[in-house]
């Protein structure tokens, strides 16, 4: 079973039966596999290119100053090498397919450089120092006088949510529902991107010592794009692992890997599949890639029953109750990071330090 590729040219070709084209090949893709290369996507290759040399630049500084921008409370800066263990365990369909506590016997052999949307993208009517003390909401870290590398990162993160936004509107064409209806809950993604370096694991590699521990992502959407050194496997509905190596097109342009997080599995009442993968670096070099996780609004309520019966017939009750995306957030990040972060001033952060805070 191959992943498929969505030549996404008919969607800025004819806009209307594009995007109806798109949704159809979107659906098929993610009823199986859950995992898609998407060609033709409009970013230009310039704007990954220059990401993908800053991102070296930046894990090639020196430890300490990477270390003077810590993970903070608001999920972001940087995470160092070995430092985190996925714990959540991974359903698919509403089935355990991961049973992380039984396989993953290390932290994650890589290094991340983290950002997320702006704390300024929030609600236009609260001040900045309100916003500041909500959840997820704080400012973004940047390594010190490393300008042209927060100009790159920015610019691929500015493409990227373009793209993200065109795709969340191919879920809703496949989920048959106006998107209008919920564009208002993407003006204010929460996003994050995460630059992950991967060093080379050592041979053979152990058992239970991943560079990423199988996982499935938890928001939305996610859009990966990976250099060529290889090692990210995607499990198939049949159980197998296959690689997911980097694809490069007939032009010359990187293809982007698209996959769903548990947030759309659940909303489309398992009907579309959040799939596992994992990263294991075994060519001997440096590995480096880096993913954008596209969430709607943390206000957002998670209901099957609002993608109307396409998904769930009116006779049968949807898998999930209905629930905040913040809620989700919270419950996954407090699981997984907590203990993590570190304050602005160093220290380690109270490990629900936020739990009691407004979640807009
Ligand atoms: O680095 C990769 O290729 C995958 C990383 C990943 O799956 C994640 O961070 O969620
Ligand atoms: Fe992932």
């Amino acid at each position: 079973m191959a992943i498929p590729v969505i030549d996404l040219s008919v969607l800025w070709d004819s806009p209307a039966d594009g995007l109806s084209e798109v949704a159809q090949m979107f659906t098929c893709a993610f009823q199986e596999m859950g995992f898609a290369y998407i060609t033709n996507h409009h970013v230009p290759q310039s704007v990954i290119e220059r990401v993908f040399a800053q991102h070296r630049c930046f894990h090639a500084l020196p430890l300490e100053e990477k270390n003077k921008i810590r993970l903070n409370q608001w999920h972001r800066g940087y995470l160092p090498l070995a430092s985190y263990q996925v714990k959540s365990e991974s359903k698919s369909k509403g089935v355990l397919v991961e049973n992380t506590k039984a396989i993953v016997k290390a932290p994650n052999q890589s290094e991340s450089f983290i950002i997320n949307h702006e704390h300024f993208e929030g609600p236009p009517d609260l001040k900045e120092e309100e916003l500041f003390n909500r959840y997820l909401q704080g400012p973004n870290q940047w390594p010190h006088g490393m300008p042209d590398f927060r100009e790159a990162v920015l610019a691929y993160y500015h493409e990227l949510k373009k793209l993200a936004l065109e795709l969340s509107k191919v879920f809703f064409a496949a989920s048959k529902t106006d998107f209008n209806r919920f564009a208002s809950h993407f003006q204010r993604p929460s996003i994050g991107l995460r630059m992950l370096h991967y060093p080379p694991q050592p041979s053979p590699v152990p058992e239970g010592v991943f560079g990423s521990a199988p996982h499935c992502d938890h928001g939305f959407i996610t859009i990966l794009s990976q250099d060529d050194i290889g090692g990210l496997e995607v499990k198939t509905p049949s159980g197998e692992w296959i690689p997911a190596p980097n694809m490069i097109t007939s032009n010359g342009e990187s293809a982007f890997l698209i996959n769903l997080g548990d947030t759309a599995s659940k909303w489309t009442n398992d009907c579309l599949r959040a799939t596992p993968h994992r990263v294991i670096n075994r060519s001997g070099r440096d590995r480096y890639s880096i993913v954008f996780f596209w969430d709607p609004q943390l206000d957002l309520v998670i209901d099957t029953r609002d993608l109307g019966t396409h998904w769930c017939p009116a006779d049968k009750k949807p898998n999930y109750e209905p629930h905040t995306y913040g809620q989700h957030l919270r419950n996954l990040l407090s699981n997984n990071y907590a203990e993590l972060y570190y304050t602005i001033d160093g220290a380690n952060s109270e490990h629900d330090q936020n739990k009691e805070k407004d979640m807009n």
